[in-house]
Order: C-alpha cells, then sequence, then structure tokens
C-alpha cells in the first residue's frame, strides 16, 4: 500500500500583499486544480478576515485537519491587521516566525516541501528583518547542526527556460566586486547538482553571461569575461560540468540560443529575470538550490495594487506548488 506522502508547507507571506488571496483561491479550487495537501503557516484571525472580505468560504483547522473539507492552518499568534495593499510592519514578526517554523518542519520531515508566499522585504526591515530576501533568510534557517551553511541559488524556472543571477539582492554599483570566479565556480556546481538530482537532467548544460556589454568585446569593454569568467568557465569544462561561455547576455537569451542550455547563470538579478519575467511571467517558478529543503515560490510578489480584490493571477503560486510537489516525490 502506498505510503501517504506528507504535505507541503505553505508560509502565508506578507498579509497585505496577494499572497494570503492566492493560497485562499487555490484552496477553494483544490479539487478541480487536484491540489496535493498542504498546511499554511499563518495567521488564522487574519485569513478567516480575508477569505471574508473575498468571498471565500472556508473551515480552518488544526494542521492535521482534513485537507478534503478543511484548511489545515499552522496558526502564529500575533498582531496581523486585514488591510490590502496597506502594510505595516506589526505583522513582520508572524510573517518571519511563520517561514522559520515553515523551514523546522520541512527539515524535520514533517512536511516536504516549502511553498512561500510573497514577503514585502522593505516591510521586514523596518520590522527588524535582517536579510536581503527569502533565498537568504531560507539559507540562514536551514543551517542547523545538523546542516552546514549554504550558499543559496536563486533559479528562475519555467518549462524549458531557466536562469540563475550569480549575485541577488545586493546594489548594481557592488555587483562587478562580487563577479569571482570562486563565486562563478561554487554556484555552476550547485546548479549543475541540483538539475541532475533535482530535476532529473543527466547531463545539465549551462551557459553563462558576461557582465559587460558585447561580453566585454574581447576586453576593450571591461575585463572581467577575460580575467574572472572565462577562466571560471574553463575550470568547470575541466572539472566535467558543461559549460559554455561567456556570451553577450542581450543574445544569450534569444530562446533558440536559451534553449540550447538546461540553466543560464547571468551576473545578477535582473539580468537574469528580466527575460523570464517577460516570456514567462504567469508560469516561472522561483526556485531556491543548494539547500535541504525544497523551496519554490511564484516569481511575483506583494502586488499591493491587487490584494484584497479578488484580482491577479494565481498561475505562477500554482506553478510553483507544483513544482515543489513534483520535486518532493508528488504526481
Ligand atoms: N517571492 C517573493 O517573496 C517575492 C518575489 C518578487 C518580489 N517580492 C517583493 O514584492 C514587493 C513588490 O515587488 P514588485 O512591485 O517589484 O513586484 P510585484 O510582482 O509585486 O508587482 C509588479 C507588477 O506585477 C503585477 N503582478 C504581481 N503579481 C501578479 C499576479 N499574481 N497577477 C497579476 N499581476 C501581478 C503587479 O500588479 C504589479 O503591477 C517587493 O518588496 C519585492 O521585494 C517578493
Ligand atoms: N528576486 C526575486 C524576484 O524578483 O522574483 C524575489 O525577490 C524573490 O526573492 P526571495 O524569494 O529571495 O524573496
Amino acid at each position: 500500500m502506498a505510503v501517504a506522502l506528507a504535505p507541503l508547507a505553505l508560509s502565508m507571506g506578507e498579509p497585505s500583499g496577494i499572497g494570503p488571496d492566492l493560497i485562499l483561491r487555490l484552496f477553494s479550487q483544490r479539487a478541480e486544480l487536484r491540489l496535493p495537501p498542504f498546511v499554511v503557516y499563518g495567521n488564522v484571525p487574519f485569513l478567516r478576515a480575508r477569505a471574508a472580505r473575498l468571498g471565500i468560504e472556508v473551515a480552518f483547522g488544526t494542521p492535521d485537519a482534513d485537507f478534503a473539507t478543511t484548511l489545515p492552518v499552522l496558526d502564529i499568534d500575533g498582531m496581523v491587521p486585514d488591510n490590502p495593499g496597506a502594510p505595516t510592519a506589526l505583522s513582520g514578526k508572524v510573517v518571519m516566525e511563520a517561514i522559520a517554523r515553515a523551514v523546522a518542519d520541512t527539515l524535520r520531515g514533517a512536511t516536504r516541501g516549502l511553498v512561500t508566499a510573497p514577503i514585502h522585504k522593505g516591510v521586514l526591515y523596518s520590522a527588524g528583518f535582517k536579510y536581503p530576501g527569502h533565498t537568504e533568510y531560507l539559507a540562514a534557517l536551514c543551517a542547523t547542526p545538523g546542516n552546514a551553511p549554504r550558499l543559496p541559488v536563486m533559479m528562475l524556472a519555467h518549462e524549458e527556460l531557466r536562469t540563475i543571477p550569480l549575485t541577488i539582492h545586493v546594489p548594481l554599483h557592488e555587483v562587478p566586486g562580487l563577479v569571482t570566479t570562486d563565486l562563478i565556480l561554487k554556484t555552476t556546481r550547485i546548479v549543475a547538482h541540483d538539475l541532475r538530482n533535482r530535476f532529473g537532467i543527466a547531463e545539465p548544460r549551462i551557459g553563462i553571461a558576461g557582465l559587460n556589454p558585447h561580453a566585454g568585446e574581447g576586453g576593450t569593454i571591461g575585463r572581467q569575461e577575460v580575467d574572472i569568467i572565462g577562466p571560471a568557465v574553463a575550470a568547470l569544462v575541466h572539472e566535467g560540468i558543461a559549460a559554455e561561455g561567456p556570451f553577450p547576455a542581450d543574445t544569450l537569451f534569444f530562446p533558440a540560443h536559451w534553449r540550447q542550455y538546461d540553466a543560464v547563470i547571468a551576473m545578477y538579478h535582473d539580468q537574469a529575470l528580466i527575460p523570464i519575467k517577460t516570456v514567462a511571467f504567469d508560469e516561472a517558478v522561483n526556485v531556491t538550490l543548494g539547500l535541504p529543503i525544497v523551496r519554490t515560490s511564484p516569481d511575483h510578489g506583494t502586488a499591493f495594487d491587487l490584494a484584497g480584490s479578488g484580482k491577479g493571477s494565481h498561475a505562477s503560486f500554482l506553478a510553483a506548488i507544483r513544482l515543489a510537489d513534483k520535486m518532493t516525490g508528488g504526481a
């Protein structure tokens, strides 16, 4: 007899954002969408108020509640006003604790993977959040006595297009100093490992972008490609990783070229994320590689302009749930 899989964990995210709306909507459509069971890590009084605002009828229960009839919630006590589009630092501690509890339960196997609803970094900073974003926070939470600190790698994934920013939530002026051969080697090794082991790609092909226009034009528009990125690619090839580059980023993301690779590593956040959000905003999923747990997230943020309205697409959030399900032994 098949052993029932543990549920997924969904962290509620920023309560004034669209995340809770999409969780409630997806739960209400769980049967027709054939969703795997999940437990929401959040605040029941707030979720109840948002469901009422949206006109969604939901019964709330404890984490072991029957998903067929009831939304299982790991209730975290705290001040969480239902003010869509109007964030307050008051709820920051609940938002941060929800993520921490979900990570802890996933690390111990009580839940089999984590899907995070969007947080608002600026709001959390004012509540004492010390990390640049989810990705960095999750890596810190996963660094437990049994799990050594990891380099978290952000990947935005669509069916056949995947992209990774080498540097993540840092000011643009800091990027050139952070582009090092060592970081490229470490990041690419994690990407190759997880493409093989979490995505089932036996021989992953990885394209690597240059930093400068036209990939430095032979060193005449910057030297990173000649002195840093090119030697990193050569070292990766020498150790058996099918890496190619550095390529000019403006033509690397030409779909026909991009599809030649199982993933493309770009040098900074927007160099990686603009192309995938341009071609696949509704389907792309944010996946964190290099962690001891599976974590996905929709590719969008809190959408304050849509929160509480019942509008907005749940496609990326649904894709994030399906990918986490697939990566942890589900359908
Ligand atoms: N996974 C995450 O936690 C995550 C991801 C991205 C951004 N963020 C955070 O979200 C906050 C707002 O970021 P932003 O304004 O750059 O991006 P955003 O994605 O919140 O909004 C950008 C635009 O896309 C639209 N949009 C977003 N989600 C949509 C949906 N589901 N359906 C239809 N339209 C949608 C919004 O209405 C807005 O016009 C920032 O604090 C950012 O750091 C968090
Ligand atoms: N950089 C991501 C994006 O723009 O989609 C987003 O901020 C998510 O990153 P975190 O999951 O680390 O918050």
